[in-house]
């Protein structure tokens, strides 16, 4: 399965505000920075295997650079929101044909090679594929067939938007749980957890 995979990442100066008590902005952006590198890092090792394109969506002219240092192609970020944002990216992928479209936010830092590979397999018995977060309730990762009329629901508890927006157009959606994928860095637990393993600031 032919995938294009999606990174979403909001401004450096907004993002993880949940963390604004714990750390200085400087160190936000640092956090979001390295993990948005590691989550690019290994998906851009996946092109042309498992994967035909790696496209960062964002506005922010920093993030813009990193992902062309890294030969990823932009897709310049002119919606209000996550869902609006991701279905720009989606139209944008489905202009240019791709067959399938792999949404990876960018604070799933344990991201492996392993968890992409075994979402496309998935993906070619399914109709979506979603990795919850580790705690069941958000939405780490989804794994569409395009053209797709999957309302994107990221937000609170979107694992569960997701599933029934799926059955609400009669699309099968296997869940895929992961250690690594599971973790999306955003309070005060799950950087804690980030450090545990070795990583984070
Ligand atoms: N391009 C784009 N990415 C977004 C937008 N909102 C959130 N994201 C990204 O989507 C991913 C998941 O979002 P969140 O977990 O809410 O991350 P966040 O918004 O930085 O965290 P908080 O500010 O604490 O809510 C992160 O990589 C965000 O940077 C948006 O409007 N546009
Ligand atoms: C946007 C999401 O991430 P978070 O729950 O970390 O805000 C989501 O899981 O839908």
């Amino acid at each position: 399965m032919i995938c294009h995979a999606v990174i979403p990442l909001k401004p450096l100066a907004r993002a993880k505000s949940r963390l604004s008590d714990l750390l200085t902005p400087e160190e936000r952006q640092d956090l979001v920075r390295s993990m948005f590198l590691r989550v690019l890092g290994t998906l851009v090792a996946l092109r042309s295997s498992l994967l035909a394109e790696v496209w960062v969506l964002t506005r922010d002219p920093e993030v813009q650079d990193l992902a062309t240092l890294h030969g990823a192609p932009i897709i310049h970020d002119q919606a209000e929101d996550l869902n609006a944002a991701l279905a720009q990216a989606r139209a944008t992928l489905e202009d240019r044909g791709a067959p399938a479209m792999l949404v990876l936010p960018a604070d799933v830092p344990l991201l492996s090679a392993a968890d992409v590979a075994t979402m496309l397999e998935l993906l070619a018995q399914t109709d979506v594929v979603l990795v919850p977060d580790r705690h069941g309730q958000g939405t780490n990762a989804l794994a569409l067939h395009l053209p797709c009329r999957l309302p994107f629901r990221f937000g609170s508890d979107s694992a569960l938007q997701h599933q029934a927006a799926a059955a609400a157009l009669g699309l099968r959606c296997t869940i895929l749980t992961s250690p690594t994928l599971g973790l999306d860095v955003d309070d005060a637990a799950s950087l804690a957890a980030y450090r545990g393993v070795g990583f984070g600031v």
